[in-house]
C-alpha cells in the first residue's frame, strides 16, 4: 500500500498538460491561457473625465465663465476650451482640448443666459490641474501584459479579455473524461420500485457532475455488467470515443467479481492498486498505451464502488489530474487550517479524509462542547470566533454519501490511535469555494474592537 502524497505524484508524473486551442472569448470563462494577453491600445484613450461637471482651465481659478461647448460621452465636440471659457462635460467623456481640469457640478452654479444665449456657469471651487481626470493609458497602457499564460480566467478576466478586444484567445484545452459504473446490482437512477438486491447508481452522475464542474468534456459510459465481456466492451468503447481519461467506480476490492483490476493489468499497466487512505483503500490507477490511437496515453481511474469513496478518491487523486492537464500550475487541492469543532476518534490503520463544513467562526454553544483550553475561545466575540472551524458531517462510513453533502473541504486526520479533541487545530483541503460557507447565527465581528 502507497500513501496518498505517493498516489498523487504517480498520478501528476502520467499526466501531461494538453495543447493549446482558440476558442472565442465565450468559450474562455474557466480556461487556463495558454498565451499572454496584452493590451493593443490604452485605457481610457483619451483624457477622460471622472465627474458630471465643467471642463476647466485650472489657473482660472473660480468666478463666472461661458460655457462655450460640451463633451459628452460617447459624443465628441471639438470646441477647444480657451482661457476665461469652460465645457460643460459627462463624466467618462473625453476632455477638451485646452482644459486641463474638471470641476464637479456640485461645486458650480447655474447662471442666467448672457448675450446671445450663451449659457454661464459659476465656478465655486478652484481646480487643480489634472483634477477628476483619467489620463489616458491610466487604467491600461498601451503594449501592456494585462493576463500572463497560465492564468486561469474567471469572471473579473472575462472583462479584462473584451476590454483590450481579445476576442479570439489560446487557452489549454480540457480533457474528455468518460465515467462508467460497474455492478451487477446497480441499476438506472430512473429505476422504481428497486428489483431485489438493486441499488441506484449514484456514482455516475455524482462523477459526471465532479469532471464536468473540473471543466471537463464529459461522456457518460453507462453501467457495466461485472463480466470479462461486457467490461471488455465498455473499455473499447471508451477509447473509441477518444477520451483522457476513463473513470470507472466499483470492482476493485478483493471478491471474485472485481474484475477491474486485471482487466486494466491486460490492458496498460497497473501503477498502484491500494492506497493507505479512508475511505477509499482500492483506489486503482493504470495507463493504457492505444497503439491504435497514434500511441497516445489514455489514464483510468479505478475507484471504489462505495459512493463516498468515489467521491472523496475523485478530489484527492482525479481532479489534480485533471487540472494539469487543463494547464494548472498548481493543481493540487489547497490547504487551511481550522479548528475542530467535536472530537474525532483516529484510525490506526489509515489517515482519514474527514468531510466537514468549514465555517468562519465557531458553531453555537451547545452543539459542540466548547474545547477545554479554548473555553473563552468559544464565545460569540471571543479569538475563535476569527477562524475556520470545522463541524463534521456525521458517520463517515463510506457507504453514507449523506456525509459528503454540504462538505466544502476534507480534514487531513492522520494515521494514529486516541482521539483529537474538539478545539485542535487540524489541516483542511478544500474540495468546494467557501463563497457558500454556512453564516454563523449572530455574525462575526471582522475585526476585533472596531
Ligand atoms: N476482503 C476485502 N473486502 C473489501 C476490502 C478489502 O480490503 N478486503 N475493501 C473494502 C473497501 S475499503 C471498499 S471501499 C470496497 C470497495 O469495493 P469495490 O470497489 O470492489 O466496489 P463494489 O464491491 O463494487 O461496491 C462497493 C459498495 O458500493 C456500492 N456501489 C457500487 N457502485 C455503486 C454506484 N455506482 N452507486 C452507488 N453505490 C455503488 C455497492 O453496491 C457496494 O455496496 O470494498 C471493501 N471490501
Ligand atoms: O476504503 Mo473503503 O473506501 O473504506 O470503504
Amino acid at each position: 500500500m502507497i500513501s496518498i502524497p505517493e498516489a498523487q505524484d504517480i498520478v501528476l508524473s502520467h499526466t501531461r498538460p494538453l495543447g493549446a486551442v482558440t476558442v472565442g472569448l465565450a468559450g474562455a470563462l474557466g480556461r487556463v491561457l495558454a498565451e499572454e494577453v496584452r493590451a493593443p491600445d490604452s485605457l481610457p484613450p483619451f483624457p477622460a473625465s471622472i465627474k458630471d461637471g465643467y471642463a476647466v482651465v485650472a489657473a482660472d481659478g473660480v468666478g463666472e465663465f461661458p460655457v462655450v461647448g460640451e463633451s459628452r460621452a460617447g459624443h465628441l465636440d471639438q470646441l477647444p476650451v480657451a482661457p476665461g471659457s469652460v465645457a460643460y462635460i459627462t463624466t467618462g467623456a473625453p476632455v477638451p482640448p485646452g482644459a486641463d481640469a474638471v470641476v464637479q457640478v456640485e461645486d458650480t452654479e447655474k447662471l442666467p443666459d448672457g448675450e446671445g444665449s450663451q449659457r454661464r456657469v459659476r465656478i465655486c471651487k478652484a481646480a487643480k490641474a489634472g483634477q477628476d481626470i483619467r489620463p489616458v493609458g491610466s487604467d491600461i497602457t498601451e503594449g501592456d501584459t494585462v493576463l500572463q499564460a497560465g492564468e486561469r480566467v474567471g469572471v473579473a478576466e472575462m472583462g479584462i479579455l473584451a476590454t483590450v478586444g481579445a476576442v479570439s484567445l489560446k487557452v489549454h484545452a480540457t480533457p474528455r473524461v468518460a465515467v462508467l459504473s460497474t455492478g451487477d446490482e446497480v441499476v438506472d437512477p430512473s429505476t422504481a420500485p428497486l428489483g431485489p438486491g438493486q441499488i441506484r447508481d449514484a456514482n455516475r452522475a455524482m462523477l459526471l457532475a465532479a469532471a464536468a464542474k473540473a471543466g471537463a468534456e464529459v461522456v457518460d459510459m453507462g453501467v457495466a455488467r461485472d463480466t470479462e465481456g461486457h467490461l471488455e466492451g465498455c473499455l473499447a468503447a471508451a477509447i473509441e470515443q477518444r477520451v483522457d481519461v476513463l473513470i470507472t467506480s466499483g470492482g476493485v476490492s478483493m471478491g471474485d467479481r472485481d474484475l477491474i483490476k486485471p482487466l486494466l493489468a491486460r490492458e496498460g499497466t497497473i501503477h498502484f492498486g491500494r492506497v493507505r487512505m479512508k475511505p477509499g483503500k482500492p483506489l486503482t490507477f493504470a495507463t493504457l498505451t492505444l497503439p491504435q490511437q497514434g500511441g497516445r496515453q489514455m489514464l483510468v481511474f479505478g475507484l471504489p464502488g462505495n459512493p463516498v469513496s468515489s467521491f472523496v478518491c475523485f478530489h484527492l487523486v482525479v481532479l489534480p489530474a485533471l487540472r494539469k492537464m487543463g494547464g494548472w500550475a498548481e493543481p493540487q487541492l489547497r490547504r487551511v487550517a481550522a479548528r475542530l469543532a467535536v472530537d474525532i476518534k483516529l484510525d490506526p490503520e489509515r489517515p482519514e479524509y474527514h468531510r466537514c463544513t468549514l465555517q468562519w467562526g465557531p458553531p453555537p454553544l451547545g452543539s459542540t462542547p466548547p474545547p477545554p483550553h479554548e473555553a473563552s475561545a468559544h464565545g460569540a466575540a471571543g479569538l475563535g470566533s476569527m477562524e475556520l472551524w470545522a463541524v463534521s458531517t456525521g458517520n463517515q462510513i463510506s457507504s453514507r454519501l449523506l456525509s459528503a453533502r454540504s462538505a466544502n473541504a476534507l480534514l487531513e486526520i492522520p494515521c494514529a490511535s486516541g482521539v483529537i479533541k474538539a478545539g485542535s487545530l487540524v489541516s483542511a483541503l478544500l474540495i468546494d469555494d467557501l463563497g457558500g460557507m454556512p453564516v454563523p447565527p449572530g455574525g462575526v465581528p471582522v475585526t476585533p474592537g472596531f
